[in-house]
């Protein structure tokens, strides 16, 4: 008899972790006879009893690995799929870009890392991560068809007396492309040369705007953080007609599991027996992703050492707190207090009755700290005349809002990414909240303390 999705769902008991295999009759070899075996549409009269002859079949262990199975898939096939999978992958390679330089400034010195006009810090990671990515994305889709709005540009590196830094950025981009065949890309031929490396960087000057299709990309977001051993992020997303529509975080220091962090060295220190074990960096990060109206957000560790990258892998499905009571609730901001006021906040958190002490982070991981129920809400605060890059929010608004949450200005409204390179017309402040309850609350404390703040 033929069987819906819903009511085979429903019959799944395993509690064991969701597999997957592929080829040709192979599951009643591989499975005991009490797996249940996700029959996908074209094996909707699939019986149990006999062989199946189909290219792939995911076996899920409970009702909840199947769903989200159901809906990975069905979002896979969905619009956006190919940009989607680049995007992860670009990231994924990133992210072992960004653990190798992290590993080499912390243990050597700080020749990787440059002060740039506005005296914020830029590393020999920002830029190799932002030719990398320029190249996946170009060599996936078209250099010609790819238009790209990035943090860095090629000023400070083309000056003669960079070329030590140059050289360093050139090397680490090519000891990261070396890797592609692992991402299932055909390996180069010879390695980038300087001016290629450079070219790659620099055409990541889109101007943005309300039309049309762009990439937006923060190669290192939290680089304070990064050079102190704490928590980064990179950050990919896509803008459509002036929508984010896709959002990529990679998030190398933050481990798939909350637990595995030990608050008692600040957010970011991973425990011990994690960071003894040198080879285990899969284990350390994460990268979380969603497609607008896709239906989820997802969350996949790092590529495991030797692994290939393989699509769609282990992502699960994350989901904001269900936690409404802000006395119960935890909240983020920046840790510098020169990016966001901690005094004001502070003054929200009592007036709405937060009793928890605020989680500072670095970067972009506050967005994915909420959109995995870490914490219920985050709050940037900058200083007036600061204008919001568009690169430091946009793909933490897509994987919030499609793991539940909301995410605004202080007014309420949803942040602009149609403008330009920034959030232009933005309300005071940046809310992010798990869902509207508390997000109701701290809007309406802005208006009622706004005031009288000296902001
Ligand atoms: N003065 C000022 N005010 C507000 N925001 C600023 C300011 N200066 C920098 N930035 C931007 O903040 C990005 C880092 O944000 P964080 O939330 O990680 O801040 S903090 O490092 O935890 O304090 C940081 O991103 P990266 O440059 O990618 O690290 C900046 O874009
Ligand atoms: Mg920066
Ligand atoms: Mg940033
Ligand atoms: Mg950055």
């Amino acid at each position: 008899m033929p069987i819906s999705c819903s009511n085979f769902a429903a019959q799944i008991p395993l509690p064991l972790a969701l597999l997957r295999t592929t080829g040709k009759n192979n599951y009643p070899a591989i499975f005991p006879s009490n797996f249940y075996i996700n029959p996908r549409p074209i094996l909707f009269n699939y019986n149990p009893s006999s062989r199946c002859d189909c290219k792939q079949i995911i076996c899920s262990a409970t009702a909840q690995d199947y769903s989200d199975t159901l809906e990975f898939e069905s979002m896979e096939l969905g619009k956006y799929s190919k940009e989607l999978e680049v995007a992860v992958k670009a990231v994924q390679m990133a992210c072992l870009l960004c653990q190798r330089v992290q590993e080499s400034v912390l243990a050597k010195s700080d020749e990787q890392v440059q002060a740039k006009a506005d005296d914020s810090l830029v590393t020999v990671a920002d830029w190799s991560v932002q030719a990398t990515v320029s190249w996946v994305l170009s060599e996936a889709f078209g250099s010609e068809k790819v238009s790209i709005v990035a943090e860095e540009d090629v000023q400070v590196l083309s000056k003669t007396d960079s070329l030590g830094l140059l050289d360093a950025v050139v090397k680490t981009v090519n000891r990261c492309l070396t890797e592609v065949p692992r991402f299932g890309l055909t390996a180069l031929a010879a390695p980038l040369g300087t001016s290629e490396v450079l070219e790659a960087i620099g055409r990541c000057n889109s101007p943005g705007g309300p039309n049309g299709r762009f990439w937006v990309l923060d190669p290192v977001d939290g680089t304070l953080g990064f050079v102190r051993g704490d928590q980064y992020a990179i950050a990919l997303a896509l803008i459509e007609d002036g929508e984010p529509v896709l959002g990529v975080l990679g998030c190398p220091n933050y481990p798939m599991k909350k637990e595995w962090l030990n608050y008692h060295n600040g957010y970011h220190r991973i425990l011990s027996r994690l960071s003894s074990a040198a080879s285990a960096s899969w284990d350390k990060g994460c990268v979380m992703y969603a497609r607008k109206g896709g239906g989820g957000a997802w969350m996949q560790p790092l590529l495991h050492k030797e692994k290939k990258f393989v699509w769609p892998n282990s992502a699960r499905k994350i989901k904001v707190s269900t936690i409404d009571n802000p006395a119960l609730a935890t909240f983020c901001e920046p840790v510098e207090k020169a990016n966001s006021s901690h005094s004001f906040t502070a003054g929200l958190a009592h007036s709405v009755g937060l009793r928890n002490q605020p989680l500072r982070v670095y970067s972009m991981v506050k967005y994915a700290a909420i959109a995995r129920g870490d914490a219920e809400i985050f709050m940037k605060f900058a200083r007036a005349g600061y204008k919001e890059k568009i690169w430091d929010h946009a793909a933490g608004v897509v994987i919030i809002q499609e793991a539940g949450g909301v995410v605004t200005d202080a007014g309420g409204n949803p942040l602009c990414f149609s403008k330009g390179l920034y959030l232009e017309g933005l309300d005071r402040g940046i809310i992010a909240c798990s869902g509207a309850i508390l997000h109701e609350k701290i809007i309406a404390a802005v208006d009622a303390s706004w005031n009288s703040s000296s902001l």
